[in-house]
């Protein structure tokens, strides 16, 4: 635990650091678009609402295999090119719809287990949870950790839960959510970074999307930080997933931007990256459609599920 014991930040530096990026980096027109596309690649398109139903999720997985109008793409120049999501995420109940919905179009589920977004239902409860998950068929699995084993300090505790949940994922990626809005200061964020990063972590995310404060550009910059010291002094390769609250093609730009200056264009995949959001592909799709005509489409127009 000694990395973790000593981690150090500096919020101002922190804050000014993110406050500098607008101003440095602008990107516009083809470009603008490109990454555009780019952030729809890395989008879990996500639903995770107490009235989801089978139709809805089955109308967001249609979504995921054509996010994109095939107008919009076609005038973008990219109509030889497959886009879809990064992945589909949604709680256990309708992994196997979502399996069956997107059969052959190679886009994976992802399933919220371990009692999403609490993560307060017994232990056995939620590697069980893990394993039905997997078992129906998700290739991810998104974990949310115990956030009092971070209130207070006792990492070696979350780092055997997470490897636990590791270990039950078996072959799926496992993402684990640090709900860092509840974690009341960046130094958690960071230490929980690293204890999650330890225990195996394939991604780690910033929220459930159920917090108070979910995905920021701070808590993303600390979170960047812990990914590109824990690969210097390991060699392993950890992913980015900031959820919650993201929902604007500008907010996308914003994330985007910052990983390619914290870790390079290597993160700027679904591989190693991920946006876990339900709105944002309507807003990605409608400056899109404005990039190409000129003119702002209702949200309506942009239906979502
Ligand atoms: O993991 C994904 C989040 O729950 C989605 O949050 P959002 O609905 O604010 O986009």
């Amino acid at each position: 635990m000694d990395p973790v014991e000593a981690v150090r930040v500096n919020l101002s530096a922190a804050e000014r650091r993110v406050a500098s990026l607008a101003g440095r980096r602008t990107v516009k027109k083809e470009w603008q678009a490109a990454w555009l596309v780019r952030a729809i690649e890395c989008i879990d398109l996500t639903t995770l609402s107490g009235d989801d139903t089978e139709g809805r999720v089955r109308r967001l997985c249609a979504k995921a295999r054509q996010p994109l109008r095939e107008d919009l793409q076609e005038a973008l120049g990219l109509a030889n090119r497959r886009i879809t999501t990064g992945a589909i995420c949604v709680y256990h109940r309708f992994v196997a719809t979502a399996v069956d919905a997107l059969k052959g179009s190679g886009i994976p589920v992802a399933a919220v287990s371990t009692g999403f977004p609490a993560g307060l239902s017994p232990f056995e409860t939620r590697l069980k949870e893990i394993e039905a998950s997997v078992a129906d068929g998700a290739a991810e699995i998104d974990i949310v950790i115990t956030r009092e084993h971070v209130l207070r300090g006792n990492w070696q505790a979350l780092y055997d839960e997470v490897k636990a949940f590791k270990k039950a994922c078996g072959p799926a990626h496992m993402k684990a959510i640090l709900a860092t809005g509840d974690l009341q200061t960046l130094r958690n964020v960071s230490r929980a970074s690293w204890v999650a990063m330890m225990a195996g972590s394939d991604f780690i995310k910033t929220s459930t999307g159920k917090e108070g404060i979910n995905a920021t550009l701070p808590v993303t910059l600390i979170m960047l930080r812990a990914i590109r010291d824990y690969r210097e002094m390991t060699g392993h390769v950890v992913g980015y997933k900031p959820a919650g609250g993201i929902s604007t093609a500008k907010d996308a730009m914003a994330y985007l931007a910052l990983m390619k200056e914290e870790l390079g264009n290597d993160w700027l995949q679904p591989n190693l990256f991920r946006f876990g959001a339900s709105s944002l592909l309507a807003d990605i799709e409608r400056q899109l459609e404005h990039y190409v005509t000129g003119r702002y489409a209702a949200f309506s127009h942009h239906a979502m599920a």
